[in-house]
């Protein structure tokens, strides 16, 4: 049982700088002060993901932030993240808490023993008071293993952390019917109840020089988080003590809630972490099975196998070729192959062979 609610403050660029493109310390500051307040309300256990780190690198250096290339971001992101650290540190320290720099990469989230020591280690920090202060490691991150923007690695801390909010702060109030810079008759929307491809539809790009990704990848960063259990809230930094109004439930911004029935920890990491080594296509009848009762996949469900995976492996599964979701298979692909040779020979399988355990198993498409 968790003794305190847990909330996840993503705040982005553009409520971090001023107009000339500078950190600006009073925004900073403002953001401080309510999680502090959050915090020694006892109630709350706050974590920050904070970007801002190249934003605050490119001004500190005097470049242009529209014509540098990627290893002039990534060494603006060196740059800006100690003076962002700084920074918060000197204000939170002023208020009596310490705070504890986490960079992550993909690849962090995508390893499951990387996985268990992010979880262990943001516990660790918050058990003991510690503000854990996230962001993106821009210096190492090659697009292979990058997040890309940190409304996803928001996501991936709230369900690292199992909040119970996740609030993405901006320089806008909410999710709107379209982007209201191009269309200022565009009305807020307040609750989301389902992410649908209408509301995904209304998203669009950054509004700002600063910022990445926009409204879209706010909505992609709440599809995650809502599956998982978190209410997601997506509203403006400039509202007067925003964060201390959404603790007390109060409605800003556009809440996405969170799923009636999220999936449990290991099957948000299961979706959301590892990449698939293979892949196991499956009968309509096995389909039917996994996603109308919690049941295991066995060999007979089994049609084909794709790729070599060693048993212990993430694999996606299929229905004729259309994703149905992810699994750990119990057998390699080269087992599976041999069995499924031998069961076209005649042999006929009276001990059941569990391919993939129903724990181990997360349904993509359709839910269970
Ligand atoms: N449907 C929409 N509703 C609200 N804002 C939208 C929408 N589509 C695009 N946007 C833009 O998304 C911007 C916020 O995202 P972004 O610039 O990435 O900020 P941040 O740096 O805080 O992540 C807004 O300034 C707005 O112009
Ligand atoms: N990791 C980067 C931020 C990337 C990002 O998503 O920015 P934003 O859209 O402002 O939240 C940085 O610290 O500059």
């Amino acid at each position: 049982m968790k003794s305190h609610r847990r909330m996840v403050v993503k705040v982005g660029s553009s409520s971090l700088v001023d107009d000339a493109g500078r950190l600006s310390v009073e925004k900073l500051r403002r953001i401080v002060h309510q999680i502090v307040e959050l915090q020694q309300s006892r109630q709350w256990q706050v974590v920050l993901v904070s970007s801002g780190s190249i934003a605050a690198g490119v001004s500190h250096l005097g470049w242009r932030r529209a014509s540098i290339t990627l290893p002039e971001k990534q060494a603006a992101a060196a740059v800006g993240q100690t003076l962002l650290m700084e920074t918060y540190q000197h204000l939170f320290n002023e208020c009596s808490l310490a705070v504890g720099q986490v960079l992550l990469t993909r690849a962090d989230i995508e390893d499951r023993k990387r996985f268990v020591h992010i979880r262990n280690t943001m516990l660790t920090l918050m058990r003991n008071g510690i503000i854990p202060i996230v962001n993106e490691n821009d210096t190492v991150a090659v697009e292979e293993i990058r997040f890309g923007d940190n409304d996803t690695l928001a996501s991936l801390t709230a369900l690292v952390t199992e909040a119970d909010k996740l609030v993405l702060l901006t320089d806008i109030d909410g999710l709107y019917t379209a982007d209201p810079r191009a269309r200022p008759d565009a009305a807020r929307i307040s609750d989301v109840w389902e992410i649908t491809e209408d509301i995904e539809r209304l998203a669009g790009g950054a509004g700002s020089s600063v910022g990445t990704g926009g409204m879209q990848t706010k909505v992609a960063a709440a599809k995650i988080a809502v599956q998982a259990g978190t209410d997601v809230i997506v509203t403006s930094s400039r509202i007067d003590q925003v964060l201390l109004q959404i603790a007390a439930d109060t409605a800003v911004g556009t809440v996405f809630h969170a799923r009636p029935e999220p999936w449990r920890l290991r099957q948000s990491w299961l979706a959301h972490g590892p990449h698939p080594e293979g892949v196991i296509d499956i009968d309509d009848g096995a389909a039917h099975a996994l996603r109308t009762r919690p049941s295991s996949l066995l060999l007979p469900g089994v049609v084909w196998v794709e790729g070599d995976f060693q048993e212990g492996a993430v694999v996606e599964l299929t229905v004729r070729g259309h994703v149905l979701g992810k699994g750990i298979t119990n057998f390699s692909a080269r087992d599976l192959q041999m069995l499924l040779e031998r069961r076209q020979q005649g042999e006929r399988f009276y001990n059941l062979h569990e391919v993939i355990h129903r724990n181990d198993l997360v349904l993509i498409e359709g839910g269970r």
